[in-house]
């Protein structure tokens, strides 16, 4: 197997503090791996590190083999790994279709002109719907973004990722500050993304549930450092994982 995005001893430092020390990390092509871990263990930070938000203190980053190390987020996200957090440019005077109509015209390179391009607008909100019926927010597709729930905010945000055609995913607590009704549908969107089969996806996420429903394998991250990486049901029966993680140091899963 070769991986699509792997890590060589990838190491950050803040002032004294190692928030993410020597990860070698390997993700299979079409793969579903979650990471978990403590509160500050590190997550969020190799997630900065991968989306080239953080330029790592040492250790490298391939994509396809290729050393992407010094790369800045944008070309990263031009070669294929999105993640949903920068998509901050929702307009929320826009209809949802309008934004995601948007995005899919960034990614297309079309500058839209009234007059000779009306045949490829109309292929753009095409494209535009699908998506929205992907992340089942079809039925909201006339509403303003800014009058949307949070958890329809977050479908948005979805849409307009997958806009992006990235082959890698990278999705940071998906669900956080969601209310509990509106997790399943979140969750249901995820499914249906993965089984489309296309994309590579990369979850942090502190509900387990969600983890185990979803993962093909769990990378488990504690004080920075790599502590395991495997199928679900080794990681869950790893003793060094469940006395690290889930022994009482960790009270946070839900
Ligand atoms: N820019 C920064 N400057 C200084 N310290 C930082 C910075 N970013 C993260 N850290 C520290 O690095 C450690 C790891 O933080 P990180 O947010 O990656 O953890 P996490 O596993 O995502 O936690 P959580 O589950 O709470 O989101 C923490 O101790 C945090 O305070």
């Amino acid at each position: 197997m070769v991986p699509i995005l792997e890590t060589k001893g990838l190491t950050i430092t803040f002032g004294g503090h190692t928030a993410v020390s020597d990860v070698h990390f390997q993700m299979p092509p079409h793969h579903f791996k979650s990471i978990i871990g403590p509160n500050g263990a590190g997550k969020t930070t190799f997630f900065n590190l991968l989306s080239g938000q953080l330029k790592p203190s040492a250790g490298t980053i391939h994509y396809k083999g290729k050393d992407i190390t010094r790369l800045s987020p944008t070309e990263r996200a031009r070669l294929g790994i999105g993640r949903s957090f920068q998509l901050t440019n929702v307009f929320p005077n826009l209809t949802v279709l309008e934004n995601v109509r948007l995005a899919v015209q960034a990614q297309a390179g079309i500058r839209y002109n009234m007059f000779s391009h009306f045949r490829k607008f109309n292929r753009l909100e095409e494209r535009a719907y699908e998506l929205l019926q992907t992340v089942l927010l079809n039925g909201k597709a006339e509403a303003l973004a800014k009058n949307l729930a949070h958890g329809e905010k977050r479908k948005l945000e979805i849409a307009m990722l997958l806009a992006l055609q990235s082959e890698v995913l990278l999705l940071d607590e998906p669900t956080a500050g969601m209310s509990l009704e509106e997790v399943p549908a979140i969750l249901e969107v995820i499914h249906k993304i993965k089984q489309q089969g296309n994309k590579t996806i990369i979850l942090i996420e502190h509900k387990m549930d969600m983890v185990l429903d979803l993962s093909d394998s769990i990378m488990v991250l504690f004080n920075g450092k790599f502590l395991a990486d495997g199928p679900v049901a080794d990681i869950m029966q790893s003793e060094i994982v469940q006395s690290a993680y889930l022994g009482g140091l960790y009270d946070d899963a839900s």
